[in-house]
């Protein structure tokens, strides 16, 4: 079993990642994280934090010399904003008087879409900060440090590639009859400033970001991963906790701003007939395979050898420019939502962190399906089933 958890404040010192239950023998280095977090910094549309804040990486346990030690593994993305939010920030008490700026007044009118108000009400809070802080999608940076590692263990044990990219930015989307990007193609979809394996759809997608900012707008859209080199058989039937496509469900669902999940072609598939919405089954070159993946490689809940595809539905930024309607929760009198910068579409980073969440969860099926303390015993492990399965089902 593998267990993630994260830490930290958006304009705290940092964030932290641990990962528990990772087998030894991993081969992962600083600079590997520091690439998969430079991914998620990129994205047409970004506001103003990325393009003057660094992510520091430190790797704090679980490895020696490029190698998981079997250990949890803690991995730390130092915030370097931090010194300019030091005394708002702070985790012990500070003088009033070093508080500049008026930066740490209390933050009155929650703005619509966000955590604040509901976060202030439940937490017993007369000040949005202490919500806005942790509900913010900086801790998503935390997420791929740690995907990073689960895609680092999936390749070298599995054989397992993933790759992420933009479907949708607002009513933009790429044509259904496109290409799906190849278990190659993230260094294709890294050069695209909006992660869209489409060139027309891309400068479309990009000429809608630059028209919204220009009206004081959001945009949201729609990513996919995908997944190759799965196993047959990752998930059950079984119970309803244990199927793969609950569990991609609720780890896409958890990146914030996501508002749906689709497995395969999803809510399209609702609208077909039996007849063309499912995968009729073929044998050819000697193996077995789907005509159609519709399904996206998922069927009972178990991948069935054809390629995963998850995709995730993400909300406009609510932070919009030209600012919604709120209350001041201290005079409880109408005004404008906070708003001081903000991203007008962070549809690429999602996809980014999107990846990093299947790969954790692929990689938790296989240590459930598989088990193994080390590398080299979990892919022992597979390798002995396959071996028992049907050689046209390998
Ligand atoms: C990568 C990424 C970047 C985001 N950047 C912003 C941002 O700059 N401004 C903003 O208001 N919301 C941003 N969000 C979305 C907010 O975090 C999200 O809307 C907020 O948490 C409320 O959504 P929820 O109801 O799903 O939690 C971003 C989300 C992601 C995944
Ligand atoms: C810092 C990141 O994303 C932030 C996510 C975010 C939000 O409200 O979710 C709001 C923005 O931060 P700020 O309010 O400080 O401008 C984004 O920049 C990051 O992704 O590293």
């Amino acid at each position: 079993m593998l267990r993630w958890l994260t830490a930290g404040e958006s304009h705290g010192p940092a964030l932290v990642g641990t990962l528990e239950g990772l087998p030894a023998g991993v081969e992962i280095t600083t600079s590997e994280v520091q690439s998969a977090l430079a991914r998620r910094r990129l994205g047409y549309g970004r506001g103003a934090r990325m393009a003057f804040e660094q992510d520091q990486v430190t790797i704090l346990g679980g490895v020696r010399h490029g190698i998981s030690q079997g250990g949890p593994i803690a991995i730390m993305v130092g915030n370097t904003e931090w010194p300019k939010w030091q005394s708002v920030m702070s985790a012990d008490p500070v003088d009033p008087s070093e508080l500049e700026g008026g930066r740490a007044a209390p933050l009155t009118r929650p703005r619509p879409g966000h955590a604040d108000l509901v976060g202030m009400t439940k937490y017993a809070h007369d000040d949005a900060r202490p919500i806005l802080e942790r509900a913010s999608a900086r801790e998503t940076a935390a997420r791929v440090a740690l995907g990073a590692v689960a895609e680092a263990f999936l390749e070298q044990a599995a054989g397992i590639t993933l790759v992420s990219h933009t479907l949708q930015v607002g009513p933009i989307r790429v044509p259904d009859d496109a290409p799906l990007p190849g278990p190659d193609a993230g260094a294709v979809l890294d050069a695209d400033p909006i992660r869209c394996f489409d060139p027309a759809t891309s400068a479309a997608m990009i000429a809608e970001i630059d028209q919204c900012q220009k009206d004081g707008d959001t945009l949201g859209g729609v990513v996919e991963v995908v997944a190759y080199g799965l196993p047959v058989g990752l998930g059950s039937h079984v119970h309803w906790d244990r199927r793969l496509d609950a569990k991609l469900a609720a780890a896409l669902m958890g990146i914030q701003a996501i508002k749906g999940v689709e497995i395969g072609d999803g809510f399209a598939t609702a609208a077909r007939r039996g007849s063309v919405a499912h995968d009729e089954i073929e044998h050819r070159d000697g193996k077995v395979v789907r005509r159609t993946n519709r399904a996206g490689g998922v069927e009972g809940g178990m991948t069935n050898g054809e390629p995963l595809r998850a995709r995730a539905a993400m909300k406009p930024i609510s932070t919009v420019p030209r600012a919604l309607d709120t209350i001041d929760t201290s005079t409880g009198e109408a005004a404008k939502a906070q708003h001081q910068r903000s991203d007008v579409c962070a549809v690429a980073p999602a996809a980014v962190v999107a990846q990093a969440m299947v790969a954790l969860t692929l990689a938790d099926s296989i240590l459930e399906k598989f088990g193994g303390d080390s590398v080299g015993e979990v892919r022992r492990n597979i390798a002995s089933y396959l071996a028992a399965i049907p050689a046209t089902q390998r």
